[in-house]
């Protein structure tokens, strides 16, 4: 199966956690577009969804989603959302499609973050894909040099500014034994607005797709 039908796969089986009548939070990235068509397709009527980016509010939009904004709701059964990275304990990597900051703040709206990504995503440490970090523009040569001092690199994203104004920074060199104690360190520096790492709001639930088909992972 190539990486697309693996995509389509899992984007499908997170339809497992849609209820009818229900508000979804909604992430981003081509796995999550594989999910938003499979909801589109099913016919299955939600009360509306909670977008993590503009690119995701298109394309429910466009498909009769209905879309509403996170400050409408108390709260959320489920977010769906892929990553880049997910170790064996439900932490990730995330933030290749420059989301990070609106992903993080719908999946803390939500009890459970059902995780879909292929099998290439599964790694034993994260750090491998390059860490994404939602930067202050003024402030992102100060913070790569932060990074150079812990032996790491970090370059800007060309070319890209966030739903919210800001830019990115890609780290590459990173290898992030204390998912949890990395994230709250590098959040308070100054000029950070997020950094990648979910692990606070980690998935509760992977839908991994393999060649074998759908392997569910849960996480405690
Ligand atoms: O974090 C994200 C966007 O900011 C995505 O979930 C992540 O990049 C995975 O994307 P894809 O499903 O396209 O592989």
């Amino acid at each position: 199966m190539t990486q697309d039908e693996l995509k389509a796969l899992v984007g499908q089986a997170a339809m497992a956690y849609v209820q009818e009548g229900a508000i979804v939070g909604v992430g981003t990235g081509s796995t999550v577009d594989k999910f938003i068509d499979a909801l589109a397709a099913s016919g299955r009527k939600i009360a509306g969804a909670v977008s993590s980016s503009v690119r995701s509010t298109e394309r429910m939009k466009a498909l009769g989603i209905p879309v509403l904004e996170a400050a409408e709701v108390k709260g959320l059964k489920v977010y769906i959302d892929g990553a880049d990275e997910i170790d064996h304990q439900g932490h990730m990597v995330k933030g290749g499609g420059a989301a990070l900051t609106r992903e993080k703040i719908v999946a803390d709206l939500a009890e459970t973050f059902v995780c879909i990504a292929d099998e290439s995503k599964l790694v034993p440490t994260l750090g491998k894909f390059p860490l994404p970090v939602e930067v202050i523009p003024m402030a992102a040569a100060q913070i790569a040099r932060r990074f150079a001092a812990m032996g790491a690199e970090a370059q800007l994203r060309a070319g890209v500014v966030t739903d919210n104004g800001c830019h990115i920074l890609d780290v590459r060199g990173l290898s992030i034994t204390d998912p949890a104690a990395f994230e709250a360190d590098v959040n308070q520096w100054p000029g950070v607005v997020t950094v990648g790492v979910f692990a606070r709001n980690k998935a509760g639930v992977c839908l991994l797709g393999t060649a074998e088909g759908v392997k569910t992972l849960t996480f405690a």
